[in-house]
């Protein structure tokens, strides 16, 4: 029936909003039923699960299995965690799109000052908490969520350090509201996500395949943009990637829509393939290797 997604950062009243959340859902006359899926639950410890990159891929990892395993047009399934990640919000956000149903993020929206003082508190409590590098690391990572992008959308905030946080808070109201409102033809303010034949097939490696797609080809366009706007309409002696990337051999002046254009393609060629044949790749360099000789190719110089 619909994802929620809990957003914020360490120590910002998540799992408070998510309790409350889960609480409001089930007292309407739905019957709803709501499961939480959070650390905790999964016996995930958090400085274990953040120790490192990929301790934290694993965790990111399990709980997103644990969601595409629960969620279904007949529950609502709570992801209790920092979410904090652009690209995993989207790869959550492609899971519900995936099985049709409706979508939504709550954030907690507390500055860190507050966040950290929590923290320590919890700490002198003796109750688990974030250890300071941590901490600081997670704080310093976090994207937060942006409205404008279909994976943060609809956004339903909360300022627990502000206001506190309420069964009744009118973020919690509303994220209820959304996600059990009646819809029919007439309703446009509730959106249940449809799956596309990308989506029903994709597997979640996928997913994350087509995010660092479109985030890798934009590097490279950016990067092509950037040296042209150094070269000042001069020559081109080809543009460099780095280490152990092929150079871009272009030499002429490409325009912004004409690299817009062939980027689109690209990803919509790479996308089709990957119903069929293999899966586009799912690292960045892969990825930005193929994007290059696509458009040497493209542009006549391979
Ligand atoms: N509005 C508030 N005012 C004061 N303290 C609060 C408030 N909200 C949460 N806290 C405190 O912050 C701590 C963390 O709360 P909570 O577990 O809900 O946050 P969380 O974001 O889920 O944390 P984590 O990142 O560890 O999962 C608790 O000890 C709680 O007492």
């Amino acid at each position: 029936m619909a994802l929620v997604v809990i957003c914020g950062q360490p120590c910002s009243g998540k799992s408070t909003a998510a309790l409350f959340l889960s609480e409001a859902l089930k007292d309407t006359e739905s019957k709803l039923t709501v499961r939480i899926i959070d650390e905790t639950s999964l016996h995930l410890d958090r400085n274990q699960s953040y120790a490192n990159m990929n301790a934290e891929k694993n965790l990111r990892g399990v709980l997103r299995s644990e969601v595409d395993r629960s969620v279904s047009k007949d529950n609502i399934i709570i992801v209790d965690s920092l979410n904090s990640i652009k690209g995993y919000r989207y790869e959550l956000w492609c899971l519900a799109r995936g099985s049709g149903i409706r979508y939504c993020v709550l954030y907690c929206d507390v500055e860190e000052t507050h966040c950290r003082k929590w923290n320590e508190e919890r700490r002198e409590k003796g109750e688990a908490s974030y250890n300071e590098v941590i901490f600081e690391d997670l704080v310093r990572r976090f994207e937060k969520p942006d409205k404008r992008n279909r994976w943060d959308s609809p956004l339903f905030e909360l300022w627990p350090y502000k206001d506190g946080i309420e069964k009744s808070s009118a973020a919690i109201l509303d994220a209820v509201s959304y996600l059990t409102k009646k819809v029919d033809s007439k309703t446009h303010d509730v959106k249940v996500l449809q799956p596309t034949i990308a989506t029903q097939n994709a597997r979640f490696s996928e997913a994350n395949s087509l995010y660092e797609l479109d985030r890798a080809t934009q590097e490279v366009t950016n990067a092509i943009v950037e040296a042209q706007s150094q070269a000042l309409g001069g020559p081109l002696n080809g543009v460099s990637l780095g280490d152990g990337l092929p150079t871009i051999n272009i030499s002429r002046s490409v325009g912004l829509p004409e690299l817009r254009r062939l980027r689109r393609t690209f990803i919509k060629l790479t996308g089709q393939t990957s119903l069929s044949g293999p899966p586009p790749p799912s690292d960045a360099d892969s990825a930005k290797r193929m994007f290059v000789d696509y458009l040497n190719r493209e542009l006549g110089t391979a």
